[in-house]
């Protein structure tokens, strides 16, 4: 028994088991808030259709799906309900690919299609009279490319899966799949009876991240087969930070809309807060809070939750390090000061070009960040930017297995990233020496990633290349074309220098990276690191880094002023950075099991004290100013 299943039944809980186990129609969406046991829910009613149904369903080889936001998520879910075949547990991307890999010549359908698609789309760009003549050459060239890729996949036996898209090779891409996926569920029956069959039962968490297209897919194949397969959503709207996800799941006529009023996480100083920042959203305001037996009855945690503001000063490190000083010395617990001990005391950071600096990635921050273009951007701080993928996917784990001597894990990243270690590749390949010169080039990379090498992630890209250890898309074969065609450092940031000043980084300073991704990113709370609840919480938040359209904490705390657009987006109801920071603060406050504080640097630190005693998220006496 795991900890979540053995968590006693909410009333919730009792009504989802019925609904499951009746024979009507059985869609739901759950939608509570944090820390309301949503992933507790979800994980106890697995386990409560392999009880009741489980037998059927495995007679007649069907499963239950769940698919989940990231890899980490779904190990969670695993840790949870066991490797058990009846679950299909999995990312949004495997899940559909699943589906549509039998349908082989629709993919080869598809791919001719967007090749062609892409063609029209340059064609348009030389047939405009006002495109520069450069854009049109590079036109010309992509369109010449994209007629080779359409003679070229005529040999292809089968597409297959990687991270960036080669048609050449039939290999399609992450962003094709999250087309091609709910495009053919949408649009063929055959398709949603065989998914129905198939998994007549999926369930889908932090639904409110989950990708449009494929939310209404599911409800397409939810409304053909009513009875038989049964959808349900589990999600929190307010914690929505992805800027592409669905947001909230209507529930459409049948359907249950189940609620969660109590929170199991937060303690009761924690709670008031959260209560509060939420006031301004969907207005709900959970009950219960974290308890703890004391004597043999279940008592509130009390918890403490406090406010600090700083200066915004160039001592910004020390200064935080001198509040938690001052938190360590209030609270006669040095635990303030026990950075390393990331179980009990998580540090957010809001601040990205601080965390930057302190964890050793100041370039390649400054390549992603400044005056970079807003995908890159954002990509940068919540680990989704293409650039970085390969690394945070394949080579850094890679490099980090090899070193600590994981074997196991190793073989499993070269077999999912490795074009080498394909079938098709294997079959023709030398056995013996094959594997030995694997072996050296994973040597050689571990080598080319070890502090003070020099090398530089250009460096390390062109090596996996020329090695072949990982497929890489055109973008990033272009890419690296380009570094090794520029000699001279680029040191002015600008737009369409970015990518290219990102590869002259130094190669170690994606470790700092990897580790802020990892630990210190709001968004790793959101992509499920394990149990992403922790003792001591400390928010940091600052609006440095003066990208200022997707989050801005003064915008939120009413001490920047709003642009037009953001006034234009209030004035027509639509999502503006104000909500978007708040989702953010929300999800980031809601982590924290005993302690909570946040940590303001301002310009002008009274100001910002007498704003936030007017937002009154915080108590008065629990805002302190530390000059
Ligand atoms: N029925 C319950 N009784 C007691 N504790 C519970 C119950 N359900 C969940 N919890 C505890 O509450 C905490 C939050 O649970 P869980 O992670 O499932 O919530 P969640 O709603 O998915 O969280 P969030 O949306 O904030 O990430 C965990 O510590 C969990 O053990």
């Amino acid at each position: 028994m795991t900890s979540r299943i053995g968590k006693p039944d909410t009333e919730s809980d009792t009504i989802l088991h019925e609904r499951l186990a009746g024979d009507g129609i059985r869609h739901f969406v759950m939608v509570a808030g944090a820390g309301s046991g949503k992933t507790t829910s979800l994980v106890k009613a697995l386990a409560q259709i392999e009880r009741t149904q489980g037998l059927t369903l495995r007679r007649n080889a069907q499963q239950v799906a769940c698919i989940t936001y990231t890899e980490v998520a779904v190990e969670e879910i695993r840790g949870d309900v066991g490797n058990d075949e009846l679950f299909h547990v999995s990312t949004i991307h495997s899940f559909l690919w699943t589906l549509i890999k039998p349908f082989q010549n629709n993919l080869r359908e598809w791919v001719i299609n967007r090749l062609r698609e892409k063609i029209a789309e340059e064609q348009e760009k030389i047939d405009k009279p006002r495109t520069r003549e450069a854009t049109k050459v590079h036109a010309a060239e992509l369109i010449e490319r994209y007629g080779r890729q359409l003679t070229e996949i005529g040999p292809v036996k089968s597409f297959r899966y990687g991270t960036g898209s080669d048609y050449s090779n039939g290999v399609l891409g992450h962003s094709d799949i999250l087309k091609i996926g709910p495009e053919f569920i949408a649009g063929h029956v055959l398709m949603q009876n065989v998914l129905a069959r198939r998994f007549p039962v999926v369930f889908v968490d932090e639904s409110q991240d989950t990708d449009p297209a494929f939310v209404d897919a599911l409800r397409q194949v939810a409304d053909a087969v009513p009875v038989d397969f049964c959808l349900g959503f589990f999600g929190d709207p307010v914690q929505k930070i992805y800027m592409q996800g669905a947001g909230p799941i209507l529930a459409e006529e049948g359907w249950r809309t189940l609620e969660k009023p109590e929170n199991f996480r937060c303690p009761q100083a924690v709670l008031r807060v959260i209560n509060r920042i939420r006031a301004e959203d969907d207005g709900l305001q959970q009950t219960r809070g974290r308890q703890m037996v004391v004597d043999g009855e279940e008592v509130p945690v009390e918890g403490t939750a406090r406010m600090l503001i700083l200066p915004a000063d160039d001592r910004r490190q020390a200064r935080l390090e001198e509040a938690c000083r001052w938190l360590a010395d209030q609270d006669g617990d040095e635990g303030w000061m026990n950075a390393e001990d990331e179980e009990a005391l998580r540090l957010l950071v809001l601040v990205h070009r601080m965390a930057a600096a302190r964890l050793g990635f100041p370039n390649l921050y400054s390549a992603l960040n400044d005056k970079s273009p807003e995908e890159l951007g954002s990509g940068l701080v919540d680990g989704t930017a293409w650039v970085v993928r390969p690394f945070l996917s394949f080579i850094l784990p890679l490099v980090l297995a090899r070193r600590e001597g994981r074997d196991f894990e190793m073989m499993r990243l070269l077999r999912k990233y490795c074009p080498r270690l394909r079938p098709d590749a294997l079959a023709t390949a030398d056995t013996a020496g094959f594997l030995d010169s694997l072996k050296e080039h994973v040597e050689e990379l571990v080598t080319l990633l070890e502090a003070g090498d020099g090398a530089s992630i250009g460096d390390v890209m062109c090596f996996v290349r020329d090695s072949g250890l990982v497929a890489l898309d055109e973008r990033y074969i272009e890419l690296i074309n380009t570094y090794t065609e520029t000699a001279e450092p680029i040191v002015d940031p600008a737009t369409e220098n970015a990518t290219l000043r990102f590869m002259q980084c130094e190669a170690e300073e994606l470790w700092g990276y990897r580790k802020y991704i990892e630990k210190m990113s709001p968004f790793a709370t959101q992509q499920g690191i394990k149990g992403a609840e922790f003792n001591k919480v400390i928010v940091v938040v600052d609006d440095q880094e003066g990208r200022t359209n997707t989050f801005s904490y003064g915008k939120y705390f009413g001490v920047t002023e709003l642009s037009d657009t953001d006034r234009a987006n209030i004035e027509a109801g639509k999502d503006s950075t104000i909500d978007r920071t708040r989702r953010l603060f929300y999800v980031c406050c809601s982590r924290a099991l005993t302690d909570l504080v946040v940590v303001v640097f301002a310009e002008d630190t009274n100001q910002m004290r007498d704003v936030l005693l007017q937002k009154a998220y915080f108590d008065p006496e629990c805002i302190h100013v530390l000059d």
